[in-house]
C-alpha cells in the first residue's frame, strides 16, 4: 500500500507564519509542492439510456489541464454534465452505472484511484456534516480520521484552529453545526466548514461540487473568495462545478470549462473567453454578466422564438473541436506527459509521494468518540428512544399490573413476555433515521478514502451497546417488578439479558436493512414488515406444535424473537408453580395438566411443555442469538462494502 505523506511530501510540519487575515498564523503544512498540474484527456462517459436502454453518451472527449494555484469553474446549464465531469476527473463513479474511459494525469503521470484519493479531497454538494458537533469538533474529527499518528495532538489542534481561522469561523468555533431542534451555523458558514474539514487532510487538489448551491450571491462570493484565497496561498488546484455565478464570483476563477449536453464549448482562461467567443461569432456585450451570457448561449432548455439555440450550441461545440485553443490544450497535456517521462526530470514522481495514514485501529476509535458525542448530544439518536421505551415500560407495567402466581394469570404472563420482546424489537424502527444519517456521512468519508466499512460497522455496533443496555435496564426495572414476574435477582437479570439481546438483534436488523435499502421509507417498511413476520412465527400467536411447516422451517428457526420469547418463558416458568382455582366444594380446578394438580398447583414446566418449549436450552439459544446478531452485522457490512464507492 502506498505510504504517502500528504502534508508536503516530507514530514516537516508546523511552521508558523504571521498572517493577519488568518488569525495571526498560517499553516504551511497545507502547501502543495507535489502536484504541479492535473490533466484529464479524452474523457468519455456512457450510460444506458433510462428509457430506451441504448448506450447514451453523457460526456464526450473532455480534455483539460489545470496548474497549481489555479481555480477552475465547470459551468453549463442544468443537466449539461457538470457533476458527471467533476466525478469523472475525481476518479469517482461519474453517474449511476456509467462506463468512464480516458486518462487522469497528475504531473503528466497516470493517477489511479488510490493516488487521486491520496492527493485530493472532494466536497459534495450536500456534505454530510454532523449537526450536533461544534465547528472545532467537526474539523478535529476530520483531522483525527486522516492525519497520521506521527502528527502530535497539539500540532493537530494547531492545524485545526489555523484552518478554522482561515475560513473566518473562529468566533463560531464552539457553535454546533445545527440540528432540527437546535439552530447552529448559517448556510454560508456550513459550506465553509464543509470545505474546511476536507482541507484538514492537506489535499493538493480540491474538487467541489456546486459549493455555492443554496446560497445567495453575496454568500456565494464570500465562500468562493475564502476558497480562492486559501488555494492561492497554498498553491492548491481547485476544481469546482458551479451554477450561474454572479459576475464577481465568476471573476474569482482563473479558468472556465463550459459544457453543453456533455460536450465542451470552451476551456481556458476566463480572461480569454470573451475574445474567443467574439472570434467564433458570438461577441459578448460589455454590460452583461459573462456567466449568464455563456449559459444563455448554450442553454438548450430555454428555446426562444427565432433563436435556434440547438443549432447554435452545435456550432459552438464543433467550433471548439476545430479551434486552436483545443489543439493547444491537447498539445500541453502531451508535453507534460513527455516531460514527466524525460530521464532526470525534476518533476515530482507520483511513485515517490507517500501519504502517511492513521493506524487502521485508530479509525474506529475516532468514529466511536465522534458517535459518542453525537449520541448524547443529539436526542434524535438515542434520547427520544430512551424516553419512548420508558413510556412503553410504564404502559406495559401498568396494563400488565401486579400479576400473582395463580392460574388465571398464566396467559397474561405469557402475553406480557410476548409483548415485551415484540414491542421492544418493533420500536427499533425508530433507529432508521439516525442510522441513515450516519451512513450518509460514512459514504462521503469512504469516497474520500477516509473510513472503511469495517471501521464504520464496528464503531456503530460498539456505540450502540451502552445505550441499548440502558434502554433494556430502564425497561426491565419498570416493567419486571410492576408486572410481578418471578421475584428473584437471577430472574430479573435473565429477563434483562434477553431484552438486551433482543434490542441488539433488532438494531442489527435495522442496520442490515438500511444498508441494503438506504432509503428512509423503504428501510422503515422492510424493517416493520420483518418484525411483523417475526411476531407471527415466534411461537406465541401459533404454538410451534401447530405452526404450518412453511413458516416453521423457513422462518421460525432463523428469527430472533422466537429465542427471546422462549428464553423469557423458561425464565418465568421453569422455577415457579401456579395455584389452581378451588371450587366451593373444596376441589381443585386446574386449567393446565400438571403432575402437581393433586396439590392444587400447576408446575411452570408443564406450561412450557404446552408450548413445546424445552426448559434446558437457554445456553444454546443465547449462542444462536449472538450468531444471528453477528450474521446481521456481517451482512450489513457486506452490503456497505459491495455498494459502489
Ligand atoms: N441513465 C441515464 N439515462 C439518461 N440520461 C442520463 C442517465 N444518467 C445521467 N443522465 C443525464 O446526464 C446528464 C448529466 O447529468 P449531471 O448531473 O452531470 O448534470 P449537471 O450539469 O451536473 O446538472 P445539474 O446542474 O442539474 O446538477 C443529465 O442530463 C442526466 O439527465
Amino acid at each position: 500500500m502506498d505510504q504517502m505523506d500528504r502534508p508536503s511530501s516530507s514530514n516537516t510540519f508546523a511552521e508558523k507564519n504571521d498572517d493577519p487575515e488568518a488569525g495571526g498564523m498560517r499553516d504551511t503544512s497545507l502547501i502543495n509542492d507535489v502536484v504541479q498540474n492535473y490533466a484529464w484527456q479524452n474523457i468519455d462517459v456512457q450510460v444506458k439510456d433510462r428509457s430506451t436502454g441504448d448506450p447514451l453518451s453523457i460526456l464526450s472527449d473532455a480534455n483539460g489541464i489545470v496548474h497549481a494555484s489555479e481555480m477552475i469553474a465547470i459551468m453549463g446549464p442544468s443537466g449539461s454534465g457538470k457533476t458527471t465531469l467533476l466525478n469523472a476527473i475525481a476518479h469517482r463513479v461519474a453517474a449511476a452505472k456509467a462506463t468512464t474511459t480516458g486518462d487522469l494525469l497528475a504531473n503528466g503521470q497516470a493517477a489511479n484511484l488510490q493516488k487521486i484519493r491520496d492527493l485530493s479531497s472532494y466536497v459534495e454538494q450536500d456534505d454530510a456534516l454532523i449537526g450536533s458537533l461544534t465547528v472545532r469538533e467537526t474539523v478535529g474529527f476530520a483531522a483525527g480520521l486522516s492525519l497520521p499518528s506521527s502528527v502530535s495532538k497539539s500540532e493537530r489542534q494547531r492545524r485545526v484552529d489555523s484552518l478554522i481561522a482561515s475560513f473566518g469561523l473562529q468566533s463560531q468555533s464552539h457553535t454546533i453545526v445545527g440540528t432540527p431542534i437546535k439552530k447552529g451555523l448559517s448556510g454560508g458558514q456550513k459550506k465553509r466548514l464543509g470545505v474546511c474539514s476536507r482541507l484538514v487532510t492537506n489535499p493538493k487538489i480540491l474538487f467541489l461540487d456546486e459549493p455555492t448551491s443554496g446560497l445567495d450571491s453575496t454568500l456565494s462570493f464570500e465562500v468562493m473568495n475564502y476558497i480562492k484565497k486559501i488555494g492561492r496561498e497554498n498553491n492548491l488546484i481547485v476544481i469546482a462545478s458551479i451554477h450561474q455565478p454572479s459576475t464577481s464570483t465568476f471573476m474569482l476563477f482563473d479558468k472556465l470549462f463550459l459544457l453543453s449536453r456533455g460536450k465542451t464549448c470552451y476551456f481556458g482562461p476566463i480572461s480569454n473567453a470573451r475574445d474567443y467567443f467574439g472570434r467564433i461569432g458570438y461577441p459578448m456585450p460589455s454590460e452583461v454578466n459573462p456567466a449568464e451570457f455563456f449559459l444563455d448561449l448554450i442553454n438548450t432548455d430555454l428555446v426562444k422564438e427565432g433563436d435556434d439555440v440547438v443549432a447554435r450550441t452545435k456550432d459552438i461545440t464543433e467550433k471548439w473541436v476545430a479551434s486552436e485553443e483545443a489543439t493547444l490544450i491537447n498539445q500541453e497535456i502531451n508535453d507534460v506527459i513527455a516531460n514527466a517521462r524525460m530521464p532526470g526530470s525534476a518533476i515530482p514522481q507520483l511513485s515517490d509521494v507517500h501519504v502517511q495514514k492513521p493506524h487502521s485501529w485508530t479509525i474506529p476509535l475516532v468514529l466511536l468518540q465522534r458517535s459518542w458525542i453525537k449520541s448524547y448530544r443529539d436526542i434524535v439518536a438515542y434520547g427520544i428512544r430512551i424516553v419512548m421505551y420508558l413510556g412503553l415500560a410504564i404502559l406495559m407495567g401498568t396494563v400488565f399490573l401486579r400479576f400473582t402466581p395463580t392460574q388465571e394469570y398464566i396467559q397474561s404472563y405469557i402475553n406480557a413476555m410476548f409483548f415485551s420482546s415484540a414491542f421492544m424489537s418493533f420500536m427499533a424502527v425508530a433507529y432508521v433515521p439516525a442510522y441513515l444519517e450516519d451512513q450518509a456521512t460514512f459514504y462521503k468519508e469512504r469516497a474520500n478514502g477516509i473510513v472503511g466499512p469495517l471501521a464504520f460497522m464496528v464503531s456503530n455496533f460498539i456505540i450502540g451497546l451502552p445505550f441499548l443496555f440502558i434502554i433494556a435496564l430502564l425497561f426491565c426495572v419498570v416493567e419486571y417488578w410492576l408486572t410481578g414476574f418471578r421475584t428473584s435477582g437471577t430472574g430479573f437479570m435473565t429477563f434483562l439479558m434477553w431484552l438486551f439481546l433482543d434490542l441488539l438483534a433488532a438494531e442489527s436488523l435495522v442496520v442490515l436493512v438500511s444498508s441494503v435499502f438506504p432509503v428512509f421509507v423503504v428501510a422503515l417498511a422492510v424493517t416493520a414488515f420483518a418484525n411483523g413476520l417475526w411476531m407471527c412465527v415466534n411461537g406465541f400467536l401459533v404454538p410451534i406444535t401447530i405452526l404450518n411447516s412453511f413458516w416453521k422451517y423457513v422462518f421460525h428457526y432463523i428469527e430472533y424473537q422466537a429465542y427471546v420469547f422462549q428464553g423469557m418463558m423458561v425464565n418465568e416458568f421453569k422455577h415457579r408453580t401456579y395455584s389452581c382455582a378451588t371450587t366451593a366444594a373444596g376441589h381443585y380446578q386446574c386449567s393446565y395438566e400438571s403432575s402437581l394438580n393433586s396439590e392444587g398447583l400447576i408446575a411452570g414446566t408443564d406450561v412450557l411443555k404446552n408450548y413445546d418449549i424445552n426448559a434446558n436450552k437457554m445456553g444454546e439459544w443465547v449462542g444462536i442469538m449472538i450468531s444471528i446478531i453477528a450474521v446481521y452485522r456481517l451482512l450489513g457490512y457486506l452490503a456497505l462494502r459491495l455498494r459502489q464507492a
